[in-house]
């Protein structure tokens, strides 16, 4: 792959839907083999931004390059789209739906055998070929979902939420699928609310926030620029909170997360400590412990910090 151009090359981007501007001076690159991880909550601007990548939201600033080349409609082939929302063929068994969106993606009938052949032993489907879809788990089908967007060996692949809904076993099952297709040289674009799942499977990962693509980098390398070796001290309660007892939490540092039932303090502090701080203040914990930050925490405190930039520059 060395010398081989980025399977994603985009520089400056920025796009906008009438006068609402939605994606602002984005950066992103990914590699032959490299799985990214695009996070970011709700309304963000990730479908935008692959919506811009398609070639379906012009920019207004900036370039895209996919495998490089800059026009991507006139070279749809270079880019494989598993959707979220599963878009299958229920009443048809998987090589039906696999015959059509090969020979929708432009291979002839031979080519598109072959790719069925060769996507199916990837992802661990040839003996179920004859299967109706609608008879497989909700694994599985996401499983032909990805299969059905590679059969025109894309450089690059992006994933919408590839394992929502999915049963843990399943989860893996499509995450070493997902490792495999990277380790056979595409580039993926991995869209994800499942952090632990970004964590563990990309190289890189950036968080978009209000159409900004930042901070973007390694997870290890990110958590460490953040965090610095810190612990994260998490207190699940089962009571409800008065006002004070909520003030005092904040005070002590913490923050809520899973409506108020879970909060979570960075900061190297002795637990017998805090558990003092905690009894004086009338709030028996249910639990109490320690972990690393992971890729959750660092979203958190990111999500903060836009919220008050938000709420500075709307007042
Ligand atoms: N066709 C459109 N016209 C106008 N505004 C739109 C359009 N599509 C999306 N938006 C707005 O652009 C912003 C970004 O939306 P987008 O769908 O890209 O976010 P997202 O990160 O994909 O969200 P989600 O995770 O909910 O899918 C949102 O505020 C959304 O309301």
């Amino acid at each position: 792959m060395i010398g081989s151009p980025a399977a994603l090359d985009v520089r400056g981007l920025s796009a906008r839907y009438g006068t609402r501007v939605v994606l602002r001076d984005v950066d992103l690159c990914i590699e032959p083999g490299e799985i990214f991880g695009l996070l970011g909550p709700n309304g963000a601007g990730k479908t935008s931004l692959v919506r811009a990548i398609c070639g379906r939201l012009a920019p207004t600033h900036g370039t895209i390059a996919v495998a490089g080349r800059r026009d991507v409609r006139r070279a749809p082939r270079s880019i494989g789209l598993a959707p979220q929302e599963i878009a299958l063929y229920p009443a048809l068994t998987i090589r039906e739906n696999l015959e059509v969106f090969g020979r929708l993606s432009g291979l002839t009938k031979k080519e598109t055998n072959l790719a069925i052949e060769e996507a199916c032993e990837s992802a661990d489907l040839v003996d179920r070929l004859g299967q109706r879809v609608e008879h497989l788990s909700g694994g599985f089908k996401r499983r032909v979902n990805i299969v059905a967007a590679i059969l025109h060996r894309p450089a690059l692949l992006i994933l919408d939420e590839p394992t929502v809904g999915v049963d843990v076993d399943a989860r893996i099952a499509l995450d070493r699928i997902i490792q495999t297709l990277a380790r056979r040289g595409m580039g993926v674009l991995l869209i994800t609310h499942d952090l632990h799942q970004a964590e563990v499977l990309c190289a890189r990962v950036g968080f978009l926030l209000n159409g900004r693509l930042a901070p973007q980098g390694p997870p290890r390398t990110l958590l460490e620029a953040t965090f610095a070796g810190q612990d994260e001290i998490i207190v699940e309660l089962a009571q409800m909170l008065s006002v004070d007892q909520t003030t005092n939490l904040q005070q002590m540092g913490f923050v809520a997360t899973n409506s108020g039932q879970s909060w979570h303090l960075i900061g190297n502090r002795s637990l017998d400590h805090l558990a003092g701080d905690l009894k004086r203040a009338g709030i028996a914990p249910r639990e109490m412990r320690f972990r690393k930050p992971g890729l959750d925490s660092l979203f958190l405190r990111l999500l903060l910090q836009h919220c008050g930039t938000a709420q500075k520059g709307a007042a």
